[in-house]
């Protein structure tokens, strides 16, 4: 049985690893959307069209760092980016910006969650605090009505990291790709249902030792 943490020990682990020992988050960020494309690349070695939807935090910043290293691998990727411009961490900021430069489609219309072959959800992962509303629920709803099977960053956006409950709506995922460590609420039997198939991502440089 692997190792399972809380959101909140999860984030002591990145800071600790940030600001004790030094290892910069882009780094971290880096290191995570690498795994994440190699599962992408090896359990759908078929999908071309690849949509990821972006939260305004740093989930969205692996969805954009993903996007890069997906192109790169010969992938069309495109970006919806979900959340508000004005509250994009600095991180994102950095991967969209990145993004730009390989002229990577950075939208804010749906219409390609219709017609992807997979679609890369990054909208909230371990920073989720509250009820998912509107405009995220119905993105969220869409995405669970499309055809293209769902491919979670982290933590199925909705589910709460710790307990698993869905807060409103959630993101139904044939794979979630979790890092450092399973997440607790992804143990759960809901948490389960909404995950699909755990992958964790558990060589990207977190130092996560007590
Ligand atoms: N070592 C690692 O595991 C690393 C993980 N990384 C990724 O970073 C996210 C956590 O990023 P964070 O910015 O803290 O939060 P989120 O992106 O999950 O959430 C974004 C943002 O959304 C706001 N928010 C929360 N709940 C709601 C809601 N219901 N409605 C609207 N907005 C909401 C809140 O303000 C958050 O700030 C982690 O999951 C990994 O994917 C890093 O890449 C580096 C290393
Ligand atoms: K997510």
């Amino acid at each position: 049985m692997t190792k399972a943490i809380t959101a909140a020990q999860m984030k002591h682990y990145d800071q600790y690893t940030i600001n004790t020992i030094g290892i910069p988050s882009m780094v971290l960020m880096e290191r995570a959307s690498l795994a994440l494309r190699d599962e992408i690349l090896k359990q759908y070695p078929q999908a071309q069209n690849i949509t990821i939807v972006a939260g305004s935090g740093n989930n969205g910043g692996d969805g954009l760092c993903v996007a890069r290293l997906l192109q790169i691998a010969g992938k069309h990727t495109t970006v919806i980016e979900a959340g508000n411009p004005n509250h994009f961490s600095e991180e994102h900021r950095a991967q969209a910006k990145t993004c730009d430069y390989y002229r990577i489609p950075q939208l804010t219309t749906l219409d390609t969650i219709d017609s992807a072959d997979l679609l890369v959800d990054a909208i909230f992962g371990i920073g989720i605090d509250r009820e998912v509303r509107d405009p995220y629920a119905s993105i969220i709803n869409q995405m669970n009505a499309a055809s293209a099977p769902i491919i979670a960053v982290d933590v199925p956006s909705g589910i709460n990291t710790d307990t698993g409950e869905v807060l409103g709506t959630a993101i139904k995922a044939d794979t979630t790709v979790t890092f450092t460590f399973n997440k607790i609420g992804l143990t759960t039997k809901n948490g389960q249902q909404y995950a699909g198939r755990i992958v964790v991502a558990d060589d990207m440089g977190t130092y996560a030792t007590d």
